[in-house]
């Protein structure tokens, strides 16, 4: 049988806790196959040269882990500044945040080329190789251009917004075309599904040759949606434990008297949080029987801090949730608890279980398995209400929540209002059709359906 290599930046052992959706996915994807988790070993070298990199090999369980070190300046211009000071942005629909400083794209050609060194000595011929998200787009063109044959699959957890958005990004030519290095490509929604098809059809020379099927640079590629998930029933187990009881216990005795809204996200401008603090403050204005009640908890997990616009989210924040606590707290209540921690996975299902109402209203997010734990994490006799975004890619599958325009304030805040009154039976029947949803397509149907559509594609 052949082995499954997965190459992500972000790679964690699987055999503990990982934040970040990704992370946590590829871990339980891998921890039922088997096979390699290739990436970056997360260390930076101060001194380190540019494209060079120790190499690293463990066992964890029934995963090979090998991972790479990064030098200062590779990690700088290829993980802070490519990756995640223009792509991020610009997948996100932020053309405003992208920093387009044309030295970062050596550091990201460099590292892409280096991961593919160290991994042809790796490889076995038959391995099925699949490789994750914006950071190696053009790992597959990099492999094949050093006599790769492998079957190769690519991943992309973010959106892929319009063409026209795609075409800000100066490279965009050369990023697009290197995807074709790639047997099939996968999406979290069919809206980046048709983004990818309108960009081929209106700036490649492609063949469009059925819904799903491309060809173009003497190569056939297959693009579809997979949209990732959960493991429910390892969530469900995780919520059993000792962690996340206490955490259960701790936030209903303290919470009896009031309602808790909760969010929990990396501190990302994606995530929409100030504009979800705006309309919390309607909430409280508009509605004042809140008033000494209602609470959000908001955990903003820290985040590619060195990043300018993450530093700028981070003290817009903090003036927000002063100024909303400062306006309506009492001396024993606070409307907002605002963390800037990591909060331990292993705890967070009793904290979702406790809330009466979760919000994730990203502005943008490929996924957003957040949304997925709360359903998973839930007391189905009385069971918490789910306010989502239409902007999450999640949006597309769960349409029994309550779905806003995050940066509709006064709408959003309506919404608010209506889970915090919900009735028990219409929360029972939201939740049931959700949960039966993320048991559907879990991380499992995840894995399967798209490694499945990757040995489906016939021989070149
Ligand atoms: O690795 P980091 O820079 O610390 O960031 C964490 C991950 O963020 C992004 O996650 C995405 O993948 C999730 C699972 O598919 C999805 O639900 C979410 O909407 C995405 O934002 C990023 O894509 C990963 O590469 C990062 O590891
Ligand atoms: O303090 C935190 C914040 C988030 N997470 C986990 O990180 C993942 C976030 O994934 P999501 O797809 O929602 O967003 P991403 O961060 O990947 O953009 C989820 O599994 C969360 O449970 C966590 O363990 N602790």
């Amino acid at each position: 049988m052949s082995r499954l290599v997965v190459i992500s930046n972000r790679i964690a052992d699987p055999r503990k806790t990982a934040s970040g959706g990704l992370a946590v996915a590829l871990g339980q994807a891998l921890e039922a196959s088997g096979g390699m988790w290739f990436g970056w070993s997360g260390k930076v070298v101060e001194d380190g040269t540019p494209g060079e990199g120790d190499l690293h090999v463990q066992t964890a369980g029934k995963v090979q882990l090998a991972t790479v070190d990064l030098s200062r300046e590779d990690h700088d211009s290829y993980y802070l500044g490519y990756s995640n000071g223009v792509l991020w942005p610009v997948f996100h629909y932020r053309l405003d945040l992208a920093d387009f400083d044309s030295g970062y794209i050596a550091g990201y050609r460099r590292v892409n080329q280096m991961f593919a060194n160290k991994l042809k000595g790796l490889l076995r011929p038959d391995d099925i190789i699949w490789v994750h998200d914006y950071h190696l787009i053009p790992l597959a063109a990099e492999l094949r251009a050093m006599g790769c044959q492998q079957r190769m699959g690519f991943f992309l957890h973010i959106p892929l917004p319009p063409p026209l958005m795609l075409a800000a990004v100066p490279e965009h030519d050369w990023l697009m075309r290197s995807l074709f290095a790639y047997d099939l490509v996968g999406f979290q929604s069919e809206a980046d599904v048709s983004h990818f098809a309108r960009y081929v059809n209106t700036e490649t020379p492609a063949d469009i040759l059925g819904e799903h099927e491309f060809r173009a640079f003497g190569k056939t590629l297959r693009a579809r949606a997979f949209p990732i998930g959960i493991d429910v029933d390892e969530f469900i187990g995780l919520g059993e434990g000792r962690e996340s009881q206490e955490m259960f216990g701790q936030m209903r005795e303290e919470y009896s008297r009031r309602r808790l809204l909760l969010g929990v996200e990396r501190l990302d401008y994606s995530k929409g949080l100030p504009q979800r603090l705006k309309a919390f403050r309607q909430l409280l204005q508009a509605y004042p029987e809140n008033l000494g009640s209602a609470t959000l908890i908001q955990i903003a997990a820290p985040s590619r801090e060195s990043v300018d616009a993450y530093a700028a989210l981070r003290q817009e924040l903090e003036s927000l949730c002063g100024a909303i606590n400062g306006n309506y707290g009492e001396l024993d209540w606070m409307p907002v608890r605002y963390i800037h921690r990591n909060v331990a996975r292993k705890r967070l299902p009793g904290l979702y279980r406790a809330a009466a109402v979760a919000l994730v209203t990203p502005l943008r997010d490929g996924m957003n398995l957040v949304a997925k734990e709360f359903i998973a994490a839930q007391d189905p006799d009385d069971p918490g209400v789910l306010v989502l975004s239409r902007f999450a890619g999640a949006a597309e599958q769960m349409k029994d929540a309550l779905l806003v325009n995050p940066y509709d304030t006064t709408r959003t805040a309506e919404t608010m209002q209506r889970a915090l009154q919900m009735p028990r039976e219409e929360r029972q029947r939201r939740h049931q059709a959700l949960l039966k949803g993320i048991r559907e397509q879990d991380v499992h149907w995840w894995r399967e359906s798209f490694l499945a559509a990757l040995a489906a594609v016939p021989e070149a």
